[in-house]
């Protein structure tokens, strides 16, 4: 199975909402024809429906063994909707699940034994093609459809594989959630601007570049961002007085970070009960 079969044989997104949205726009932009794609979404956004009068097949009869079946709808919503297309579930078509918590083996006792699930972790900046997706298969996906769903979800951004399924959860807290938690850190380094006198508009301006250029930096420098971050760190200077706030290890970043990522971990257990 390739990049060809998916054309051919058609994707089928069950829900298509902020996830499934960023990634497929993602995979459109990069060549794959909307008439190969399938959404099945009760509420279809503008968006959708603009892309249905291009080609793509919105809540329409779906294709007798589509190549990937992509479950996309909140976790809580998997056991509504998964009857759906659970009649793909005779081995031809790989199922791929962007579901927070929910495990393989939830899907191996509603799918059964024969079909392959690939679970994946990705995040949206997929949108802009600079997401990154972990994934994992059960025993019935062969190196070939791994491939396949590394192909695919490499069409908008990094991808990693992972060695062990209980990998998962902390991949959530870190890289899934994490777009969130640097989105925050945006608004606050705003906030504060604006609370120290600066315009609104200027502060938000400076807080989205620094965000996103010191990523990039971190991304493409040599040095580890611990090297680049004392590069900023004039000794007895500016920066310094910062972090010596910032890097308290009671009551800073560790500390915060530390109990928002077991928070997140809490709550990703209870979404696959
Ligand atoms: N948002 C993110 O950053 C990430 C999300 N995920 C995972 O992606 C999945 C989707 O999350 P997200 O996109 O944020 O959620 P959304 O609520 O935006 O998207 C889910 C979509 O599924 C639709 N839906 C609900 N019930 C059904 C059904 N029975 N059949 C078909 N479609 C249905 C919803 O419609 P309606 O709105 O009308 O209910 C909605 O459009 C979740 O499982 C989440 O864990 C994973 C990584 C990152
Ligand atoms: O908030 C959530 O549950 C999903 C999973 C990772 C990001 N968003």
């Amino acid at each position: 199975m390739d990049m060809d079969d998916l054309a051919d044989r058609g994707l089928v997104l069950l829900g298509c909402g902020k996830m499934g949205s960023a990634m497929l726009e993602g995979w459109l932009a990069g060549g794959l024809p909307a008439r190969s794609v399938w959404v099945m979404d009760p509420y279809p956004s503008q968006w959708l429906r603009e892309r249905a009068v291009e080609g793509l097949n919105l809540n329409e009869s779906l294709p007798d063994a589509p190549a990937i079946v992509l479950l996309a709808v909140k976790p809580q919503m998997m056991d509504d909707a998964l009857p759906q297309v659970v009649g793909f579930a005779d081995g031809r078509t790989l199922f791929l699940s962007v579901a927070a918590g929910k495990t393989l083996g939830y899907y191996a006792e509603r799918l059964g034994d024969a079909a392959p699930v690939v679970r994946a972790m990705p995040n949206t900046p997929a949108a802009v093609g600079r997401g990154i997706t972990a994934l994992i298969g059960n025993d019935r996906v062969d190196e070939a459809g791994l491939a396949l769903a590394e192909r695919l979800l490499s069409a908008v951004g990094q991808t990693v594989r992972l060695e062990a399924e209980a990998q998962m959860g902390a991949v959530t807290a870190i890289s899934g959630c994490g777009p969130a938690y640097v989105f925050h850190l945006i608004e606050t380094m705003a906030a504060a601007g604006v609370a120290q006198g600066l315009p609104a508009d200027m502060a938000m301006r400076l807080a989205k570049a620094t965000v996103g250029g010191a990523g990039q930096l971190a991304e493409l420098a040599a040095e580890d961002p611990a090297q680049l971050r004392v590069n900023v760190t004039s000794p007895g200077g500016v920066t310094a007085a910062a972090l010596t706030v910032l890097m308290d290890p009671d009551k800073g970043f560790p500390a915060l970070l530390s109990r928002a990522v077991d928070a997140a971990m809490t709550r990703d257990k209870e979404l696959g009960s």
